[in-house]
Order: C-alpha cells, then structure tokens, then sequence
C-alpha cells in the first residue's frame, strides 16, 4: 500500500485538528494531504500550509449539515462506496473519541481503512447509523461541553481566591483525571463519585449544590437537545429539494477522500 492521500474539504476545525492529529500518528505525512476550502478562508488554507500540507480553491460551496449515509449515496449513485464518520475535537492531540457507520457498499477493507485513520487519532468505535446523531450530540459536541464545566470550575476556583491559570489547570487535570479513572478501571462513575465523598465531608457539601441545581439534568438534556438538533439537520438535507441541491454538493465536498 502506498501513501495514504487525504483530501479535506474544508479547513476549519475539525478539518485542521484530524489533520494535525494523523501527521503526529504518523499514520500519514503532511505533504499526503489536501485540504480544499474557499477564497475568504485563506486564513485556514494558510494554516494548513504551515502545517506542511497541500491547499486548494477548488471547491466553492459552503455547508453546515450533517449528512445521512443514504443521502450521500443518492447522490453519488448506485454503487459508491461510503463510509460516514464522526470524529471530535480532541484527534488533535490523538486524544478523540470517533465512530463511524458503513454505507451498502462499503467493504470491510473500506471499514478497516475508516478504522485505521480513526483510530490513529484516538478511540474509534464502529456503530449502526441510528445511534450518528446521539453519537454527534454526546462525543462530537461534547468537547464543548467539557471546557464549559471546566471554565465553570475554574470561576469557581477564582471566587474563592485562586489565581486564574491555576484554576484553570487544576480542573482541567481533575477532570482529565477523573476521566482516566472512569475510562482505567472497572468501578462505575458513581461509585468513583461516592468514594470521594468522606461522610459529612466537603464533597457531599458540594455534590448536593450540583444535585439541587439540577447538574445532572441539565447535562443529560444537553444531549437530548443536541441530539434533536442533528435529526433536524438530517431531516433538511433529506426533505427539501432547494437544500438537497445545495447538500448534496455538501455532501460530495465534506467526504474526506482517501486513495491508497
Ligand atoms: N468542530 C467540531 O468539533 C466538530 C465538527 N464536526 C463536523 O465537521 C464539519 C466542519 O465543522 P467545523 O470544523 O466545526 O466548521 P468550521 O466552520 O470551523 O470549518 C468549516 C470550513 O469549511 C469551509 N467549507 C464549508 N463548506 C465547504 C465546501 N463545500 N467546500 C469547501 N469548504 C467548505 C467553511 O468555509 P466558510 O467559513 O467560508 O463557510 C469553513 O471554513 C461539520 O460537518 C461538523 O459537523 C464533527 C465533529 C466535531
Ligand atoms: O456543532 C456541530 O454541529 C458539530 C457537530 C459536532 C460538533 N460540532
């Protein structure tokens, strides 16, 4: 096998941070990949450049939908070979948690070439396309929601006194932490939770504000809502002819292509 080629359409986010995430994986070298995007994003094109990898103008439309498999292989025709993925932020740092689902045509050599991309930036799982939007909802969005908690933490922190950088490293590394013991052993996060809480202790104290507060809620209608916003998105695509035209060329420009 020779070089895997990549080709981004695209360069914003999530296109620069996979893209850093393979060079550093090795998995691929800078000057393999290609990342198209339009005239005002020059800015983008020009950080991947500085990356070490191709750019292009060639293609021109915009989008902002998350595309159903069965749209895509309408719209690319009978027979053509699709594999839909939903990568996250943290593949920058080879840290991201991916799935992605096969097309009717997919082969297993085109899963096992999603697999190994994906899994090169992270964990990478192989899900059936009806868990795509819970999935977009809880790890493709849920960066967003880590920094939110984590910014939170760290006002908490500063009212309290604390110097601000230092609050903000120390819940970041406590929920890295706690993340890590979620993910390195086999106790459930409850039980993880109830040993840091000594009796009548500090952490009971502050558990019970997040319960009154309806922490718990209010992240578990977090994915609820964000799941619900991606239907919709899918919904668009499938629905309107006027925005199937403009998807569908969405479509065929966010696949990120791969020739071995
Ligand atoms: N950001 C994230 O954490 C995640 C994003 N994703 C998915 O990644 C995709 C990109 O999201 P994100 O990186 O956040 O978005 P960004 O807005 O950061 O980047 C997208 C870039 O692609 C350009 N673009 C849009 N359509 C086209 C096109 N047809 N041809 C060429 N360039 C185009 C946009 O240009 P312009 O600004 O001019 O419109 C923009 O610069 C989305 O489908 C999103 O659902 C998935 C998981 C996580
Ligand atoms: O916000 C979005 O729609 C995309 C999908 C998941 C993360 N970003």
């Amino acid at each position: 096998m020779g070089p895997l080629r990549i080709s981004f359409i695209g360069a914003g986010n999530m296109a620069q941070a996979l893209a850093k995430g393979l060079i550093a994986s090795g998995v691929t070298q800078a000057s393999n990949i290609t990342a198209a995007s339009p005239v005002a994003d020059l800015h983008l094109l020009q950080q991947m450049q500085e990356m070490g990898c191709k750019v292009s103008h060639s293609n021109t439309a915009v989008t902002s939908s998350s595309v159903p498999l069965a749209l895509l292989e309408r719209t690319l025709g009978r027979g053509r070979r699709v594999v839909r993925g939903m990568p996250n932020t943290p593949a920058l740092l080879q840290a991201g948690a991916s799935v992605y689902c096969r097309g009717a045509w997919a082969t297993d050599a085109d899963a096992h070439l999603t697999h190994t991309l994906l899994s090169s930036v992270g964990d990478c799982y192989e899900v059936p396309e009806k868990f795509m939007n819970a999935v977009t909802a809880l790890s493709g969005a849920g960066p967003a929601y880590a920094f939110l908690m984590i910014e939170a933490l760290a006002d908490g922190g500063v009212r309290e006194g604390l110097p601000r950088a230092l609050a903000i490293k120390l819940a970041a590394k406590t929920l890295l932490g706690g993340a890590r013991m979620v993910l390195e052993s086999d106790s459930h996060p409850g039980a993880l939770k109830d040993a840091v809480c000594s009796p009548g202790g500090c952490t009971i104290a502050g558990v019970s504000a997040l319960e009154g507060a309806g922490v718990r809620g209010a992240l578990i209608n977090a994915v609820t809502q964000a799941t619900l916003r991606a239907q919709q998105l899918a919904d668009v695509a499938n629905t309107s002819s006027k925005n199937e035209r403009r998807v569908t060329q969405d479509a065929v420009d966010n696949i990120v292509k791969v020739e071995n």
